[in-house]
């Protein structure tokens, strides 16, 4: 069964300034420079995806954009307000929400109590710390709580392991688990930090399904750093190559597929040589025969 959620966002029209902006930001760490005047921007209900070899600057950029590092140059805005100083607390109370590459989550606490926290935490923090100590008063939650918890469970197609703690989840899972919670947040952003890792093939088929469905049934605008290069390119609306800290190519998937300096430098492919330059290696091999 499949429940349409109710959209959290309003509609936000096509000249409105995306929801998260990366705008000339450069890190350096001492004498290394991690990130070089990068430019990156996520629009409404837009997919995002990030990726680049090992040490390109992927995960520094998600810390400077959700807050953990203040970047050396440039600044973070959300829905067009300057967030470079704000705290990771105050990006996620103007609608930044994250998941993490190792779920990290409560192993007693069943899949649901866990959305449950996370809906609380939202939207009734004074509820929280009386339920903890009041023999499991999860079980007398409001309506709304309730609905708004079974549309997540439906929507991650989480409700076979409903009341399992999430000690011993498989891991995909268990990520589908963190997304739901993040999502239980009502965020307006979601950043999703290699949703695909330690999963097997279908597994990650599976998360990307639910992906695009959280996108269209929430409203919501995902960015992803993820080494999966297919898995970005077939579900993203728009994909960012970064290599050694400087962002060599942006576009739609099928635009980055094609750039050559991306497969020289990142796919691992030669790019094809100008023709001068095989009729100049031809002569030469024809010179020294
Ligand atoms: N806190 C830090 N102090 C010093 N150097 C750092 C720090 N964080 C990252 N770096 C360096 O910055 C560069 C970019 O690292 P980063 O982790 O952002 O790359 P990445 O693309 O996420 O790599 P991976 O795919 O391996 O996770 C690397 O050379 C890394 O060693």
């Amino acid at each position: 069964m499949s429940t349409a959620l109710h959209a959290p966002n309003a509609p936000v029209t096509d000249t409105a300034p995306p929801r998260l902006e990366a705008r000339g930001v450069t890190m350096r760490f001492g004498g290394l420079v991690a990130l070089k005047d990068v430019d990156l921007a996520v629009g409404s209900q837009e997919i995002v995806g990030l990726v680049g070899p090992n040490g390109a600057g992927k995960s520094t950029l998600f810390a400077v954009m959700s807050g953990l590092l203040k970047p050396t140059a440039g600044r973070v805005f959300m829905d067009g307000q300057d967030v470079t100083g704000s705290s990771p607390q105050k990006r996620a109370a103007r609608g930044l929400s994250r998941t993490f590459q190792h779920p990290e989550l409560f192993s007693s606490l069943t899949v649901r109590e866990h959305l449950v926290l996370a809906y609380r935490m939202k939207n009734a923090k004074s509820r929280i710390w009386t339920d903890l100590v009041n023999f499991r008063g999860f079980f007398s939650a409001p309506k709304t709580e309730d609905t708004r918890v079974d549309e997540l469970i439906d929507s991650l197609q989480l409700g076979a392991i409903q009341h399992q703690p999430a000690a011993g989840l498989p891991l995909g899972s268990a990520r589908l688990l963190e997304i739901a919670r993040a999502l239980a947040r009502e965020p307006r952003v979601l950043m999703l930090d290699e949703p695909s890792s330690g999963l097997d093939v279908r597994e990650t088929e599976e998360v990307a399904e639910v992906l695009k469905a959280v996108v269209r049934d929430h409203g919501v605008s995902v960015v992803m750093v993820e080494h999966d290069v297919e898995l970005v390119l077939g579900m993203s609306d728009s994909v960012h190559v970064l290599d050694f800290g400087v962002k060599i190519a942006g576009g739609t998937p099928a635009q980055v597929r094609q750039d050559p300096a991306v497969r020289a430098a990142y796919l691992g492919e030669e790019i094809e040589k100008p023709a001068v330059q095989r009729a100049e290696a031809e002569i030469e091999q024809g010179e020294t025969a």
